[in-house]
């Protein structure tokens, strides 16, 4: 772990199951590969993790079986040790590709920018080489316009023990939001490619199917689908991300899929028992039992990223878990967060702020901050300044919650890594305006038909509802409390009863998927959890006497533009992207660590 971060505490543990073929998943990192600093659950950092597969594959070595390492994107975007430096990435690349992964692909934040579309090509790509899978994306050359698949569209490999047969593929979903040096084929045209139909009509021990996808989107029923009609015995392991929650999905009795949540909190595990290799099938023919009867057995469990959950899993303890390797990542991390001054204080926050485990709005609220507090100080254009104004944001824009204490540089992009900047529409009939919020919020089908889907303007956690999700008790509150629902680990411990050999239940992720609740490694107390809006509004410069503005101007940050054109049609006004203007200069990031610079004084 870095030096500074808190330790782990002890916790009742579930263990690992092995089979003859597992699996170590990461997704969502985001830059977090020092870990988590002041949560104790997922305070292991990247060299931890190098520490704790090292250990993990010895294992496998030792009785025989094979241990496969994933990572299924968004590996950037998130955290200072990528956005800080200039150009961003530039110790991230480098220790990110310390870990051997053996099966990789790409998530959108790669391809939002130019820039991180480079580097995934002239760097991650060469970085991991056969290993890395792009079975529905392609690379534009801007000099040339030529077009080409990022990388290999499968792999297919022996694994080193078993000897099984493996065909790995790896996708990102239908996303449209990419720069123009890349192409994502919909996988829905990706599955009719004369390269694919061929290679499900193989007979591997078994197809890895790795991608950037939640396991509740279509994508991966459409790839599930596609390879069940050409391939009934083959078993299928997917393993998936971009919802940031921990999840799992039985497609039929031989395939299984997770996902792994976000933020290096947790390090998936999946294991698969009773597959057959080539041999084994032909020895059953032999005894006249046909390959149909292969079932295989599929386990999962979420691991808390902490050292705790790491020595447990692998029988070793401070003294005999670091590598050479491991430790000398760690320091390099050290190194680079140094060099970032990623420790630098902008001020001290005087409590926590919550994106969802406080209701909106509410003084918890880190919505309510900002629509409060924050918008109507920095929402100015000196020129207007007199203007009423209303200020739109999506709550998705904002990334993880403000821990009371010290607010610093890392912070700042832990909470807000976007380039955004702020836009607006002029003099808007109020009456027009007015309605723009209420059609983000639950205008969801008018707005979703047209093209702008309301559900991407929110958190991921919140796009495609999980078992988890579903836990729900007051169904019809549009604010909804969750109760035991999946939610990060909280220093919460009120039952703290000061017994190790008992340890007292913590608070966090309480998990229920396709194959029931015991998926955690840990044994969490529930937290609470509130369904945010997609979007959130300031009014701003309003009449003081309560009446409402004749006009008002429409400032929203540029991510949303998409959503606010057709919502203010939808309201009655004829503006397209030709009345767009910029508002003022400066992104999200910059004016929320200027406010509290200058707010939140204090002394922590
Ligand atoms: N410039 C951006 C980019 C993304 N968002 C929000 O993030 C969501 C996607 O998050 P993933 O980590 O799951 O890819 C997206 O739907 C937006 O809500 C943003 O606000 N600004």
């Amino acid at each position: 772990a870095q030096p500074g971060a808190v330790k782990p505490v002890a916790a009742p543990m579930r263990d690992l199951t092995w089979g003859q073929l597992n699996f170590l998943h990461t997704t969502d990192t985001h830059g977090w590969l020092g870990g988590h600093f002041q949560e104790p659950q997922y305070s292991a950092d990247w060299g931890d993790y190098i520490s704790f597969a090292h250990h993990m594959r010895h294992q496998a070595d030792e009785q025989g079986s094979d241990l496969l390492l994933i990572d299924t994107g968004d590996r950037i975007e998130g955290n200072g040790l990528y956005d800080a430096s200039v150009p961003k990435g530039l110790f991230q690349y480098g220790i990110y590709a310390e870990q051997d992964v053996d099966i990789i692909c790409t998530g959108n934040h790669e391809l939002y920018q130019p820039y991180s579309i480079d580097r995934e090509h002239n760097t991650t790509v060469p970085n991991f080489k056969d290993k890395y899978v792009a079975s529905n994306l392609d690379y534009v050359d801007p000099e040339t316009g030529h077009q080409y698949p990022m990388a290999q569209r499968y792999r297919r490999f022996k694994t080193k023990n078993q000897g099984f047969d493996v065909i790995a593929m790896g996708f990102i979903f239908d996303f449209t939001g990419n720069a123009e040096n890349s192409f994502v084929q919909r996988v829905e045209d990706t599955v009719k490619e004369g390269w694919f139909q061929d290679l499900i009509r193989e007979k591997p021990d078994i197809f890895v199917v790795i991608g950037h996808v939640g396991l509740r989107m279509e994508e991966f029923e459409i790839l599930f689908k596609a390879m069940r009609k050409e391939n009934w015995h083959t078993p299928i392991a997917f393993f998936g991300g971009h919802a940031h929650v921990r999840d799992a999905r039985k497609f039929d009795s031989l395939s299984f899929a997770m996902a792994s949540g976000r933020y290096m909190e947790t390090i998936g595990w999946m294991s698969i028992d009773g597959i057959k290799n080539k041999k084994e099938k032909e020895k059953d023919k032999g005894k006249d039992v046909t390959i149909e009867a292969v079932t295989p057995t599929f386990t999962r469990r979420y691991i808390d990223n902490n050292l705790y959950g790491m020595y447990h899993h692998t029988g070793r303890n401070e003294s005999s878990f670091d590598t050479e390797h491991g430790k000398r990542v760690s320091k390099a991390i050290d190194r680079a967060r140094q060099a970032l001054n990623l420790d630098a204080k902008f001020g001290c926050a005087p409590q926590n702020y919550w994106m969802s485990r406080a209701e909106y709005p509410s003084k918890d609220n880190l919505y309510t901050l900002i629509t409060d507090e924050i918008f109507p100080d920095v929402i100015v254009n000196e020129k207007r300044r007199d203007k009423p104004r209303v200020a739109l944001m999506n709550t998705g824009g904002i990334r993880f919650d403000i821990f009371k204490g010290a607010f610093t540089r890392d912070t700042t992009y832990i909470v807000s890594p976007f380039i955004s900047g702020f836009r607006y529409i002029p003099d808007v009939p109020y009456k027009v305006a007015q309605k723009v919020i209420d059609l983000l919020n639950s205008g969801g089908r008018i707005l979703s038909t047209n093209g702008a889907d309301v559900r991407f303007m929110a958190i991921p956690e919140q796009m495609y509802p999980t078992p988890s999700m579903m836990r729900m008790e007051k169904e019809d509150d549009p604010h909804l409390e969750l109760r035991d629902v999946q939610k990060p680990l909280g220093n919460d411990d009120d039952d703290d009863d000061g017994d190790d050999d008992n340890p007292p239940l913590i608070g966090g992720y309480t998990t229920k998927d396709d194959l029931g609740d015991d998926g955690d490694d840990t044994v969490h107390k529930p937290l609470d959890f509130y369904m945010q809006p997609n979007a959130i509004q300031s009014e701003i410069a309003f009449p003081e006497d309560g009446s409402d503005p004749e006009t008002v101007d429409v400032v929203f940050i540029d991510f949303i533009q998409p959503w606010i054109i057709p919502a203010l049609q939808f309201s009655g006004g004829d503006y397209t992207e030709d009345d767009v203007q910029s508002y003022m200069d400066g992104t999200l990031t910059y004016k929320l660590s200027k406010w509290i610079s200058e707010n939140w004084k204090g002394e922590c």
